[in-house]
Order: C-alpha cells, then structure tokens, then sequence
C-alpha cells in the first residue's frame, strides 16, 4: 500500500501565519489581500446575477481588508454592494489600511452601521478571519446576529466569524455560512467539531502560493487504495481477524464488527461473545468461538471492546490480549477498562505489535482522566496526547474524526454525516478497522482509509 502522498495539508494558525509572511517575502505581488479579494470576488461573480445585491460586512482586521478589496472589485464590475466597516479606520493594521484607501480613491461608499432595510441576496462575512481572539461581542456579535436572520447566501471569507480556526469551536454568536472561501490552506476548525455546522461547504483557493509547511493533513478522498488482491490468491491470504466482545445482551455489537471485518476484505472472520453468540444466518462463513479458545488461535489482528462489558472475566481477557504480540484494535468497554486500571495502561503502553484505539469524546476523556469538554476544545491536541500516552494510533470519533499517530502525526476526516450519530456505527468502524489490518495494512493506513470509507458509504 502506498504512503499517504496526495492530501492536502492542514494548517494550525501558527503554521498558517508563517506560511503567510513567507509568501508576503518571496511572492509580494500582488499583494496577498489583493489576491484574497479577488478570489472571493471572482467564486461569488461566478454564482450571481445582475439583480442580485450584496451585504459585505467588514470586521476590525485583515479579515476586513479582504472584504474591503472584494467589495471595491465587484463594484468595479457593477455589482451592486452595500458595504459596512465595523472597525476603527484609524487602528486598521496596515494590509487592511491600503485596502481601505482603494476602496475609497475608487470612489465608493462606506457605512458605518447595520443597515434597516434588508434586501440583500447574499451576505458576504468578513468580520473576523483567524485571528479571532474571543467571544464577539457588541456591534461584532450584532453583526454576526444579523447576517444570520437574513435569510440569504452567506460566504464566510477565510472563516465563519466566531469559529476557531484550529479547534473547530464555534463561540456564541458565529457565523452560520452556506459557503466558505478559505486562504492559502486548510484549517481543521472547518471540518472538525462544531466546524461543518458553521462552514457550510468549504473551498480553498491558495492564492497562487506554493505549499507551506504544516502538520496536519485533510482526508478528503481516499487516502491510500484498498489492499491489491492477486488472482492467485485464497483466503489464507487475506488474515484471520478475531472480535471479542458482546457481554449478555450486546452480542450485537460483535455481529456488527464481524460482518464489517468480512465486507473489508478480511480472509477469515470468528466472532467471540462473552455473552451467548449464535450463528449469524445472514453470514454464517463468520466463525464463532469461545473467548479463551479465540486468544490461543493464531489470529492476524483482534479487535476487543464492542459491547465487551466491564466484569472481572472482560478484564481478564483484555489483559491477555493486550500481551498478544498482533495488531490490535481497541474500542468501547476495552477503553473504559483501560482508562480505570493502571496495570492495564502499562500493559499498552508496553506492547511492540501495532495498536489502534478509538474512542469517542467521553472514552477519550476516562483515558486522559479529564472530562468531555476539555477533550472536545481541543480534539487535535487530545488526540496526540493519547496517541504518546498509550503508544498507540488513535481515531478520536465524532465530527471530523481525528486520526493521531504515536510519533505526533495528525489526520483530519472530512466524510460522514450526522445520521451516522446512531448505536452500532463505533462496532463497524472496529471491524472495518481489523479487516483491513488483517491484510498487513499498517495502523495508520488503515484508519485512515477506514475513517474515510466509514463516513462515505454511510451516507448511502
Ligand atoms: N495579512 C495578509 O496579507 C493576509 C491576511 N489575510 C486575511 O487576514 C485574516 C487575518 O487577519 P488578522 O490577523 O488581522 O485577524 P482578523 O481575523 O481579521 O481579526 C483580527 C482583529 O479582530 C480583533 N478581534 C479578534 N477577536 C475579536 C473579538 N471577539 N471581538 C472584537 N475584536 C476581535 C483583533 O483585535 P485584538 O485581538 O488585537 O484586540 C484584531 O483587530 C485572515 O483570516 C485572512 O482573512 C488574507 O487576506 C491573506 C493575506
Ligand atoms: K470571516
């Protein structure tokens, strides 16, 4: 399998401001905000018609100059704009500055205030971009409360006003847009936690600026092609994959994982409960044995946890798992026993064979011992900091699932939608995970191909 090439990168605002001075240094004409205006004026010139009329809303910054220069070049075109500055002329930061004095020497009209009368068929946001540094209040959070009632098109320029570029945390008000013009690369707070309910769809246009450096990466397609199979092969080939789990009451959980193990690809599945598991007659290739006989097989990967329960006899078992030298893939209960047991944390770190785990916030939260909030202001963060803490690759679930690495790399996931919030999708992803593995994908290839597919084809 190939190495992730092909994404785009994903920028944290650090990377992304020296990303920008290095192209104001070795690319300084035009200038960026010149650029950046253009590129929004041209993305809307090409969805409007002449009777459309258009709100550009311009904050204190350089988010502003960029809806300043937009404004001037579609009026330049004959655009009809209703322009408002929300920021002190005399504190604009220089960038800003300029493009506030051409849109003046070009003769248009600025105003100061909220207009009464709306009329408006798109509303341009460009209050604030990534240097938002608080809770918008005042005339800010006026504005952002106004473009939100009207009930038109709405372009967010860079980011939504009140997003957190970096961590996907909306304050109160944000921008709700329907489309989201970014610059120069990728912010993760677009696509992760509350970002897609506030970016709408998002588009980046980089400014004609080659690459920077970043940390993070965008999946946004398949990351690295499935497994090649070769015609002479058999189901040897392909691994055994085991999943151990579903306590009485939940051997659903382990239906689920195994059928997803299969449908991945995997050459042999066997499902474990701890519970009482009986034939699956939708799939009966799925195998069946009993948790002690499961561990003592030569499996290629086992997954443990989907509704694996938290009694004496589940933690007996995950302790001998967790010395098994395979991959493993490490879900649900299997987290919460971890995160409340030391002796098993240590087993975890210790192990030399792959290990996958995938919590969702609150599973998060018991391993970092901390609690949901603190997981979710800063899912990036949380995610490298159990990736080092338990030596393990992990798929932080929920909104733009983040997918860290144990040597501090990050993924940003970008399919899925929220109809897959329902019981059941966690014990698929398990599955899907451990079939992949099972065809010698390493950990990080397969989550990331694995978080992609799960949230592409649940939306069929
Ligand atoms: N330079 C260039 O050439 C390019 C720049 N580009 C564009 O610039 C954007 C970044 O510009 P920026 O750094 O000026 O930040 P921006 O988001 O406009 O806001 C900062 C201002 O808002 C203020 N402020 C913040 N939060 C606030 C709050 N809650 N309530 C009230 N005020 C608040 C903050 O005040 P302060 O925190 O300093 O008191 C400051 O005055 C970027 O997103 C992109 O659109 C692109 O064109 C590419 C080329
Ligand atoms: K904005």
């Amino acid at each position: 399998m190939s190495e992730i090439l092909h994404l785009p990168l994903c920028y944290l605002t650090n990377e992304l401001r020296e990303h920008e001075a290095k192209a104001q240094e070795n690319h300084p004409s035009p200038p960026l905000m010149e650029r950046a205006g253009k590129a929004a004026a041209d993305w809307l010139l090409t969805r409007i018609s002449n009777t459309d009329k258009i709100l550009i809303i311009a904050g204190p910054g350089n988010n502003g100059g960029d809806a300043l220069v937009m404004s001037r070049l579609l009026q330049l075109q004959g655009v009809h704009c209703t322009t408002v500055l929300l920021g002190k002329i005399n504190k604009l930061p220089i960038d800003a500055a300029n493009a506030y004095q051409a849109y003046c020497d070009a003769g248009f009209l600025l105003q100061n205030e909220l207009p009464t009368i709306e009329e408006w068929t798109w509303g341009i946001d460009g209050i604030f971009g990534i240097g938002l540094t608080r809770h918008p209040e005042g005339a800010f959070a006026k504005a952002i409360e106004y473009l939100n009632q009207c009930s038109v098109n709405i372009l967010a320029l860079d980011m939504p006003s009140g997003l957190n570029a970096d961590t996907g945390v909306a304050f109160s008000p944000c921008v709700i847009a329907h489309h989201t013009l970014t610059y120069l690369g990728w912010k993760p707070g677009l696509f992760t936690y509350d970002g897609r309910d506030y970016a709408g769809e998002a588009y980046l246009d980089e400014l004609g600026v080659p690459a920077g450096t970043a940390s993070g990466t965008l999946i946004h397609t398949a990351p690295v092609q499935p497994p090649p199979r070769k015609h002479n092969s058999h189901k040897g080939t392909y691994g055994t994959v085991g999943i151990l789990g579903g306590e009485e009451g939940m051997e659903g959980a382990v239906i689920l994982a195994t059928r997803a193990a299969l449908k991945s690809g995997a050459g042999k599945v066997i499902g474990s409960c701890l519970g009482s598991l009986q034939i699956d007659m939708n799939f009966p290739q799925i195998m069946r044995s009993k948790p002690e006989k499961l561990l003592s097989q030569p499996l290629s990967v086992l997954g443990i946890g989907p509704g694996l329960g938290t009694s004496a006899e589940a933690q007996e078992l995950l302790k001998t798992s967790l010395s098994l030298p395979i991959p493993l893939v490490i879900d649900a209960d299997a987290l919460n026993l971890i995160a409340a047991n030391p002796a098993l944390k240590t087993l975890c770190q210790q192990r030399n064979a792959d290990t996958i785990i995938t919590p969702h916030p609150l599973e998060a939260a018991r391993l970092l011992h901390t609690n949901t909030e603190s997981i979710n202001i800063n899912r990036i963060e949380s995610a490298l900091k159990l990736a080092k803490e338990y030596n393990s690759t992990v798929v932080l679930k929920g909104s733009g699932s983040i997918i860290a690495t144990p040597d501090g790399q990050w993924f940003v996931n970008t399919s899925g939608h929220p109809g897959m919030a329902v019981a059941g999708m966690g014990d698929v992803l398990t599955g899907m995970i451990a079939g992949v593995v099972a065809q010698g994908v390493t950990a990080k290839d397969a989550t990331s191909l694995t978080v992609w597919a799960h949230g592409e084809t649940s939306i069929l």
